[in-house]
C-alpha cells in the first residue's frame, strides 16, 4: 500500500438496516473515529456482516443514514465463504480485481497495475500463486488471497468480516500483522470478530451489537461480561420474524 493520506472516520446516525421488515441493525449510533482500529461483536444474528455491508455502500439504509467523514476509499474483505471458490479463475486475476474502481470498466490493467497485483500476491506469502485457480487453495490460502486484494484497494477504510475465520494460526498472525500496518499507518479498521480474547488483546475498541449498540467505545468498557450477557439476552428477545422497530418484551 502508498504513504498515508489524511484519515478518514464515519459516523452512523441513528442507523436502522433491514431485511424486508425485519430489523438487522436497529437504531444505532456512533462514530467509527478516523484511524480506530474498532471490532465488532455480537451474536449470531446481531447484524454485524449486514452493519460491515452498509458501511461498504452494499446495503441502502432503511432509516437514519451512514455519514462519511472526509473522501474515503473503502475496501470490504467478505466472508471467505462468499468467495465463489468454483469460478475458474486465477489468483493474479483475483487480486486485480482489487483495482478495478480504479481502472474503470474499460481501462485495461497496465504491466505496472499486474506488478502491483504480484506484489500484493506477495506480501501475503502467496508469491508463485499467480496462475493457480483460486479454487485448488485451501481455506487459509484463500484469506490470504482476498488480503491481497484488499491491499492493492489501498482503501482508507477497510471493513473485515471475520478476516481470522477457518484459518490456522500462522495464517491468522501473518494477517493480523497486516492489520496492525494499517493501524499503524492511520487507516480506519473494522473487523467483526468472534475471538474475544483476540479482541482484548488487540482492539483498542469495540462496538458490542445485538441489532442494538450494548456498547461502543474503549474495549476495556464495552466488552464486559455484563454487556456480552445483555447482547445475548437481547438476541433471544429478538423473535426472527419481528417487523422492525417491534422487540419482543
Ligand atoms: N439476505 C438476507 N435476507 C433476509 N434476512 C437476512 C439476510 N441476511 C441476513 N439476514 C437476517 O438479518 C439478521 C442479521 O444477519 P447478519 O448476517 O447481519 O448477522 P451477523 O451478526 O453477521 O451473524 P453471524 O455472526 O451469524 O454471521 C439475521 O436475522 C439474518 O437472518
Amino acid at each position: 500500500m502508498t504513504g498515508r493520506r489524511a484519515p478518514a472516520g464515519i459516523r452512523l446516525d441513528n442507523l436502522t438496516l433491514t431485511h424486508g421488515a425485519r430489523a438487522a441493525v436497529h437504531h444505532v449510533s456512533g462514530r467509527f473515529a478516523p484511524g480506530s482500529l474498532t471490532a465488532v461483536v455480537g451474536p449470531n444474528g446481531a447484524g454485524k456482516t449486514t452493519l460491515l455491508r452498509a458501511l461498504a455502500g452494499l446495503h441502502k439504509p432503511q432509516g437514519g443514514a451512514i455519514l462519511h467523514e472526509g473522501t474515503a476509499r473503502i475496501g470490504l474483505l467478505p466472508q471467505l465463504a462468499a468467495l465463489d471458490r468454483a469460478f475458474p479463475i486465477a489468483c493474479l486475476d483475483v487480486v486485480m480485481q482489487g483495482l478495478w474502481p480504479r481502472l474503470g470498466a474499460f481501462r485495461a490493467a497496465s504491466a505496472e497495475d499486474r506488478e502491483r497485483a504480484r506484489q500484493a500476491l506477495a506480501a501475503v506469502g502467496l508469491s508463485g500463486f499467480e496462475r493457480r485457480p483460486v479454487g485448488s487453495l485451501s481455506a487459509g490460502q484463500t484469506q490470504r488471497l482476498l488480503f491481497a486484494r484488499l491491499l492493492v484497494q489501498d482503501a482508507d477504510i477497510l471493513l473485515l468480516d471475520e478476516p481470522f475465520n477457518a484459518v490456522d494460526a500462522r495464517t491468522a498472525a501473518d494477517l493480523l500483522r497486516l492489520v496492525r500496518d494499517w493501524h499503524g499507518e492511520g487507516r480506519t479498521v473494522v473487523a467483526v470478530l468472534h475471538d474475544l480474547d483476540l479482541v482484548t488483546r488487540e482492539f483498542p475498541d469495540t462496538l458490542v451489537l445485538a441489532r442494538d449498540a450494548i456498547a461502543w467505545g474503549p474495549t476495556a468498557d464495552a466488552l464486559t461480561a455484563a454487556n456480552r450477557m445483555k447482547a445475548r439476552m437481547m438476541a433471544e428477545a429478538w423473535a426472527d420474524d419481528a417487523a422492525a422497530c417491534d422487540r419482543a418484551a
